[in-house]
C-alpha cells in the first residue's frame, strides 16, 4: 500500500444535484473521499446511489439539469498550484488546488492528462467513422501539446511564464491532419501495451471490426494516452463476460503496477472490490455511509447496509443456493421525499428510534474507518427498535424485495472472484 497522507485527491462536502421537473434529486450528498496516491479507491453501492454522479463530479463532466452544489474537489499537483497561485490564491493550498475554484477552461485541460475517465461503455469512447489507432493517435497528441505546457518542469526551466491562459491554450484539440507520426507511433504502442494483438493491424481498424473486450482494453488505452494521474473506471466490466472481466481487471491491476496511476473504481461488484482496491468506500442514497481498508468493509463492518451488500454475493461454495438480497428499495432521492434519519431505516433490520434523525459520519476505531450509523457509538437494543410497521406509510409502497441483478450481475458459478469468501487470499 501506498505511503499514508500523501493524498493526491480530497473531496469534501461534494453535493450534486439534478433540477429536474420532477423536483431536486439529491444524486450525492455531503461526500468526503481521500484518495491517496497510487492506491486503487473503490466506489461500491446499488443501482442509483450516486456512483457514477460522484465519479461524474471529480471530473468535471456534470450536465444540465445537474450541477455541484456545494463542496470542495482538492488534488495535489504542485505545477498547477502554482500556475494558479497568482491568479486565484483562495483556490491554492499549498501544492493542492480545489478544481472547483477553477474556471472551466482549465479544468477541461486537465482532463485526459490529469484525470481519465472509461466507462462501462466502450463504443461511447469512440468515434464509428474513425478508425483506433486515429482516434488513439489524437488522444496522444493532445498529451503531447499538454506536456509542452509551462507546468512541465522542462518548460519550466526554459522560463515560460506560468498562467491560466497557457494551461488552456494547451489542450486545444488538434485537427487530425497536425497528428504526428511520432503519435501514431504511440497509438500503436498503447494497443500492444493494453494487450492487443497484432496492433499494428488493428490500429487500422474501426471500432466496430473490435469485439467488446477489445474495445474495452482499446479504451483503456485511449485514457492512458495522457498518461494521466488519475484514472476513474466507471463499471468498466460490467459489460464483458466473466472471462473478459477477469483479463481487464488483470490489465487495470498490471497497468496501475507500471504506471503508479491511482484508480478510482466505480462497481457494484464487492468481488471486483476484493480483487483489486486498497479501500472502499460503500454507497447509499447519495452518501458514503462506510469506508475504509477492505478488512474493515469485509471483517469489521458496522453498517447493516454494508453487511447486506455482503451477504448479497454469491458464495462459491454454497453454490446454487439463493443470494440474500437486501430486502426493500432503494430510497427516492428527490429532496421531497427525503426523511430526515437514516436513509437505510426502512430497510434496516436493526433501526432504533436513534436512526429516525439522520446519522453523521463517526469515526470507528481508526482515521480510515468511518461510518454514517449510530452503531458505530450505541449497541443494538430490541427495546428501542423501531416497530415494523413505522415505515409502512414512508413514500411509495416496496414491491418486496431489490432485484438482486442490481447487485450482482453474475450467476454465483461464473462469479470470477472469489476472494470475498475464500478469506481474502487475493486481497492485497
Ligand atoms: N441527468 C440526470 N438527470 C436527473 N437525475 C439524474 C441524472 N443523472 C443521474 N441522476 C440521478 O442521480 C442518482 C444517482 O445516479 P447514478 O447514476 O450516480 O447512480 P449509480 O450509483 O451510478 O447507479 P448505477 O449502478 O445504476 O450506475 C439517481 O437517482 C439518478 O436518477
Ligand atoms: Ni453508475
Amino acid at each position: 500500500m501506498s505511503n499514508v497522507s500523501e493524498d493526491i485527491l480530497r473531496v469534501h462536502g461534494l453535493s450534486t444535484r439534478y433540477f429536474t421537473d420532477d423536483g431536486q434529486v439529491n444524486a450525492v450528498s455531503d461526500l468526503d473521499v481521500r484518495i491517496e496516491q497510487g492506491e486503487v479507491f473503490g466506489i461500491v453501492g446499488e443501482s442509483g446511489s450516486g456512483k457514477s454522479v460522484t465519479a461524474r463530479s471529480i471530473m468535471g463532466l456534470i450536465e444540465s439539469p445537474g450541477r455541484i452544489t456545494d463542496g470542495e474537489i482538492w488534488y495535489r499537483d504542485a505545477n498547477l498550484a502554482e500556475a494558479v497561485r497568482d491568479d486565484q490564491p483562495d483556490a491554492v493550498d499549498g501544492d493542492q488546488v480545489d478544481l472547483q475554484q477553477l474556471p472551466e477552461g482549465i479544468r477541461r485541460s486537465l482532463r485526459g492528462t490529469s484525470f481519465s475517465m472509461i466507462f462501462q461503455d466502450p463504443e461511447s469512447s469512440f468515434n464509428p467513422s474513425l478508425t483506433v489507432g486515429e482516434q488513439l493517435a489524437e488522444a496522444v497528441e493532445v498529451q503531447r501539446r499538454a506536456s509542452a505546457n509551462p507546468r512541465s518542469t522542462k518548460a519550466r526551466t526554459r522560463g515560460s511564464a506560468y498562467s491560466l491562459t497557457n494551461y488552456a491554450l494547451s489542450t486545444v484539440l488538434p485537427s487530425r491532419k497536425y497528428v504526428s507520426e511520432s503519435s501514431r507511433e504511440r497509438a500503436v504502442e498503447l494497443l500492444e501495451l493494453v494487450g492487443i494483438p497484432d496492433p499494428v493491424e488493428r490500429a487500422e481498424e474501426y471500432p466496430h471490426e473490435y469485439s467488446g473486450g477489445m474495445l474495452q482494453r482499446a479504451m483503456i488505452a485511449q485514457a492512458l494516452a495522457g498518461e494521466p494521474d488519475v484514472l476513474v473506471a466507471d463499471e468498466p466490466t460490467t459489460a464483458l463476460d466473466v472471462t473478459i472481466q477477469a483479463q481487464i481487471l488483470d490489465l487495470l491491476d498490471e497497468l496501475q503496477t507500471q504506471t503508479e496511476m491511482t484508480i478510482l473504481l466505480i462497481t457494484h461488484n464487492l468481488g471486483v472490490i476484493a480483487r483489486m482496491c486498497d479501500r472502499v468506500g460503500v454507497m447509499y442514497a447519495g452518501e458514503i455511509v462506510e469506508r475504509g481498508t477492505l478488512e474493515d468493509i469485509f471483517d469489521d463492518h458496522v453498517h447493516p447496509y454494508t453487511r447486506g451488500l455482503l451477504g448479497s454475493i454469491p458464495d462459491i461454495e454454497r453454490a446454487g443456493q439463493r443470494l440474500q438480497p437486501i430486502p426493500g428499495n432503494v430510497p427516492s432521492l428527490l429532496d421531497h421525499e427525503m426523511a430526515n434519519r437514516c436513509y437505510f431505516a426502512d430497510r434496516c433490520p436493526k433501526a432504533m428510534e436513534a436512526c429516525l434523525s439522520h446519522p453523521p459520519e463517526l469515526d470507528v476505531d481508526d482515521e480510515h474507518h468511518a461510518v454514517r450509523c449510530v452503531l458505530a457509538e450505541t449497541e443494538y437494543e430490541e427495546s428501542r427498535a423501531v416497530p415494523d410497521e413505522y415505515f409502512e406509510d414512508d413514500g411509495p409502497v416496496t414491491d418486496g424485495r431489490v432485484d438482486p441483478a442490481d447487485l450482482e450481475e453474475r450467476p454465483a458459478e461464473q462469479e470470477p472472484t472469489a476472494a470475498v469468501e475464500d478469506g481474502g487470499g487475493e486481497r492485497r
